[in-house]
């Protein structure tokens, strides 16, 4: 089942990969390319033996990856742990609603190369308007090699900045909802000894879980 071939739903981005989900394990599996699924489109490509024997991944921009995963497909103790630290949030900053588990999904995969510019994270299903009336948080987890992250409120504040490093959580609710942020850079080697990503590719994953 192919998830997603499209171009960006948020402004600055127009990296995807063309990947699938896993049914079985609801994960991000790069090791299935569309070549080799029977439900993508017919690929001229597809006798080539390389490509049957060790499928390639594929990232349209080159050094960044992104899929939307159906939530019934997604590992419910994530969820889980994403309502626990919404809960948490809104403990320690009430404007911050406390809800029940997210409903959308959002991997994306950076190469060491990979970033992502400035933007908002749009609710698909509102108008321009509608989007600064939301106060739902949206939940970022990040896995892999650090990466800086930068916000602001509007786009012409200062920007302020963060370095997340794997098993960081960064939650933006309430007031800040829709605060600009981009991803400017991933920090090489640093994914913590132990978390074997290599099957991916040296990198970073981020994780976002949404109440769209
Ligand atoms: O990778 C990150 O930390 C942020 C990703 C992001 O902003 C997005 O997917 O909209
Ligand atoms: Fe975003």
């Amino acid at each position: 089942m192919c998830i997603e071939h499209c171009t960006g739903q948020v402004e600055g981005v127009h990296s995807f990969y063309d990947g699938e989900v896993s049914r079985e394990l609801g994960y991000f599996d790069p090791a299935i390319s569309p070549a080799s699924s029977s439900t993508s489109a017919a690929s001229s490509s597809s006798s080539t033996p390389a490509a049957s024997a060790t499928p390639a991944k594929k990232l349209n921009l080159v050094n960044k990856a992104r899929i939307n995963v159906p939530i019934a497909l997604h590992p419910p103790q994530f969820t889980a742990v994403a309502q626990e630290l919404v809960r948490i949030a809104h403990e320690r900053c009430a404007s911050v609603p406390c809800l029940d588990e997210p409903n959308t999904c959002r991997i994306n995969y950076y190469t060491n190369s990979g970033k992502i510019g400035w933007h908002y994270d749009r609710v698909p299903s509102l108008s321009k308007e509608e989007q600064r009336t939301v106060t739902d948080p949206v939940i970022s987890m990040s896995f892999g090699n650090s990466a800086e992250f930068q916000y602001k409120q509007r786009m012409d504040d200062p920007e302020e900045s963060v370095i997340l490093e794997s098993g960081d959580v960064i939650i933006f609710g309430g007031p800040a909802r829709m605060i600009y942020h981009m991803v400017p850079r991933v920090i090489k080697n640093t994914t913590p000894k132990g978390l074997d990503l290599r099957q991916f590719g040296p990198g970073r994953f981020n994780v976002g879980y949404y109440y769209n």
